[in-house]
Parts: C-alpha cells; structure tokens; sequence
C-alpha cells in the first residue's frame, strides 16, 4: 500500500462547539455491509455507507473477489450478491491499508475458499497481531499463515472444507468473533464462539436479517453451515465512534449545545456515553428509534463540569475506540481518572496508551501509562507541539483538545483521518472548532 503524503492539524484557541452535526456512517457496519451482501443471493441495497478509506478497502476487496458494486455514491450502495461459493480469486494481493477489521473479517471469509489469497496493507496493519484470528481459523482446517512474526502478509491457500469449532475467545474482539462467524457460513456443523465480555454485535444482528442460521445465547454466538444468505437493504446509522470526539469537544468546549443526528445507539457500542456521564456529561439522548435492525438516536451534549473516575473495566470492550477522546475528557475533568483492564489499545492502529500519554504530557498533562491503562490527572491544558503518529482516533481526539487549551495545538501525523471519518475538519470548523489541516508534519 502507497503511504499517504503527510498531513498536520493546526488548531487555535478560542474554538466552540455548537449546532447539529451528523457524523458519516458507521465505519463497522459498513464493513460488514459489504462483505455479506456480496455474498448473499440477490442484490443488496446500502444506505448511509461510510465512504472512509477503511470501509472503502473493504469495497475494493470485494471488487477484486469478482463482486460487481455499484457506488458509493452520497453513501448509497448497489451489490450483486455472488452467493457463498460464487467469489473469485483475486489477481493479486487484497491490499486492506489500515484496517483491522477488514484483514480480520477478511480472513474468516476467505478461510474457507476453494482459491488463494494474500492479504496485505500499510505500514501499521502490517504490524498487528493476527494470530488470533488464524490460529482458531486453521483449527476449523484452514490453511492460513501468517508471517513468524504473528503479522501480515496473511497467505490463504484453498481447502475443500472446514469443520465448525467451539471456541472461547482468549480475548474480548468482535474482529476475532466476526472472522470466525463468516468461516463458520463455509463449514460443516456449528460453530460457536464464546467471549469474555460483551462486545459489539454489528455481525450477529446483520447475519441474522440476511437469514443466517444463528443464535446468540448471553455470551455465546453460533452459526451453522451450509445455508445460504438474502440480500436486502442495509441502513447505516452514523458512527458513534466519529460522534465521541463531538462528545468530548462538546463537554469540555463551554459552549454548545452541540446536536448529533441520526447516530447509531448500539447497546454494544455505548459505554463512551456511558463513563462520559459518569464523569458529569450532560448527555441527553431523544428520538430513539430502530433503523432496520440498528438502534438510532439523536444526542445533545451541553458543557459541563467533568470530574475524574475510575473507569469500570467492564465498560473497556464497549468504548475500545473512544478511549484517545475519553483520554482528553480525563485532562480535562477535576482530579484523577484511572484506567485499567485496556491492553488491546496498545495493538490498534498505534500503541493508543503510549502515544496519547507522550501527548498529553506535551501539553502539560500529567499521564502515566501501565501496561495495561493509563493514569491522567486532570489540569490547564497548554499549546504544544504533537505527534498522531498516524492514528487518526489520536489525531482527533487532540484537536478537540485545541478547544480548552492556553495557546496553539500543532498535530503532527493525521493522514489517516480519512479512513473513518472523512471531512472531519470541514465538519469540525463548521460547528466552531478553530482548526486547519496543512500539507507535510511526519
Ligand atoms: O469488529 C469491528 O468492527 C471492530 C472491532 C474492534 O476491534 P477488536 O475486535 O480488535 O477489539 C474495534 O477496535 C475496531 O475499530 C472495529
Ligand atoms: C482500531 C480501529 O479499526 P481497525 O481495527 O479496523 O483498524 C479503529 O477504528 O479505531
């Protein structure tokens, strides 16, 4: 995969957040979205598709697999599904950039192919751990290797079939679930996957309208083999991890109130409202509604007082990507936050503990990171000089932080906003953040 050319945030003082907003789609529905329709029988018709690099390099894939879409096109979406044997091998290496979710789901669903595959992507995918998914994969008789370091590039090589597993997840991923539950559609029998803590459902509740033979059972999911999918219409709420930065931004701001329309509400996906409020966020959730399978609602947020907690480490796999603009909140809010039981944040799209810690102590914040979380007493916020390191959670979360801050904020290491929220300072500087993005800043 080409790097992208480098690109820094600049964000002044004296921002606001206030008005309505809608985020883009969600970037984990979208994946998923793309991938079942495709094969599915019968066409599906996706509405509210994040056109972000990530879900993009999901569309790609697919494309390259033989799958004719049509779209995006103002994230409306048209797939010819294939069927579960209908893919085609690609004619070469899936390159999936930065996303994790799509090597990972990608992985299950080739796991069981009658053809090759290779997958590859940037320079941060490629260092990400993937034994977790081949190892349970190449139980159900994949065969799959990764490099002897754990890490992409993935080699799939065809199988005639697997058999299902029952498997306990050694650790709280829906990547990991969701990849074993599209190998499961290949193999014979059930395959059952337990997890340790709750975490997000997007692919049980989107197997189950495509007529999937699944079952959710508290914290066990299975699917059986040998059925076949439906296409059929797919609405994609807004992403609730784009709306925390708003969250955040809109608490600590001073002014607002600040209006998200149309967000995905997910109970799976809640916990960032959930330890916000804790903190003394004024959150107010109206309008909720079902949208085809996916709870939707709208969210004021109005300024507030926020206050350190012990984060509940329950609440950690149901907020895993909100923690780089909960990590603001906290040097924010009076007294100290702690965080514990989140270790996986050091596997994302970069070490999430150890960038944002080195960040906040640029702007004069005390954090300390342990290894499996992080302490951050809150306090003034000063300007500095950042880096993002390519994560684009990290390189949001610290411009929200240009909203409180004495002076200046320069983040350096944001070409990768684009691969979930795309438009993210045109959307920004419109409710009131003082924010440009500037060519160059490794
Ligand atoms: O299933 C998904 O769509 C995702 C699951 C999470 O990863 P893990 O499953 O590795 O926790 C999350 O970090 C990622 O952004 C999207
Ligand atoms: C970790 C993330 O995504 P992925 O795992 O798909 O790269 C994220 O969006 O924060």
């Amino acid at each position: 995969m080409t790097e992208k050319p480098e690109r820094r945030f600049v964000v002044e003082p004296g921002g606001a957040l206030s008005g309505t907003l809608q985020v883009p789609g969600d970037k984990s529905i979208s994946h998923r979205a793309v991938m079942l329709g495709a094969i599915a029988e019968g066409e599906t018709a996706v509405s509210g598709f994040l056109d972000g690099d990530d879900a993009m390099a999901t569309l790609a894939a697919m494309r390259a697999l033989g799958v004719a879409i049509d779209g995006p096109e103002q994230g409306r979406l048209r797939i010819q599904g294939v069927g579960l044997r209908g893919l085609q091998a690609a004619a070469g290496a899936l390159d999936l950039g930065n996303s994790g979710t799509s090597m990972r789901l990608l992985a299950g669903l080739l796991a069981g192919q009658r053809f090759a595959s290779r997958l590859v992507g940037d320079r941060s995918l490629m260092k990400r751990p993937m034994r977790r998914v081949t190892e349970p994969l190449a139980r159900m008789g994949a065969n799959i290797h990764t490099e002897p370091s754990g890490t992409a590039p993935l080699v799939i090589e065809p199988v005639a079939a697997l058999e299902g597993i029952d498997y306990p997840l050694p650790v709280a991923s829906a990547q990991v679930k969701s990849a074993l539950l599209l190998a499961g559609l290949y193999a014979s029998g059930e395959t059952r996957v337990t997890e340790p803590a709750v975490t997000r459902d997007h692919t049980e509740r989107m197997l189950e309208a495509f007529g999937a033979d699944v079952r959710v059972a508290g914290s066990q999911v299975s699917v059986r083999g040998g059925g076949s999918l439906q296409g059929g219409a797919v609405v994609v709420p807004g992403d609730i991890s784009s709306a925390a930065f708003f969250l955040v931004g809109a608490s600590i701001a001073g002014t607002g109130p600040l209006t998200l329309t149309n967000l995905g509400l997910n109970p799976t996906r809640t916990g960032v409202i959930d330890i916000l409020q804790r903190m003394g966020a004024r959150i107010h959730v109206e309008r909720e509604r079902s949208g085809a399978g996916e709870p939707v609602a709208t969210l004021t947020v109005e300024p507030s007082r926020l206050q350190g907690i012990a984060i509940p480490p329950d609440r950690v796999p149901l907020a895993i990507d909100e923690f780089p603009a909960l990590f603001i909140a906290a040097a924010c809010a009076e007294g100290e936050t702690t965080l514990t039981g989140a270790e996986e944040l050091r596997v994302k799209e970069s070490d999430r503990i150890a960038v944002m810690a080195d960040g906040l102590g640029a702007l004069g914040i005390q954090a300390e990171p342990t290894p499996d979380g992080i302490r951050i007493v809150g306090g003034p916020v000063r300007g500095g000089h950042i880096q993002a390191r390519g994560d684009h959670r990290i390189a949001m979360a610290f411009a929200m932080a240009g909203l409180v801050a004495d002076a200046p904020i320069t983040i350096d290491g944001c070409s990768e906003v684009d691969t979930s929220f795309p438009g993210f300072v045109d959307r920004a500087r419109e409710a009131g953040l003082r924010i440009r993005s500037e060519e160059g800043g490794a």
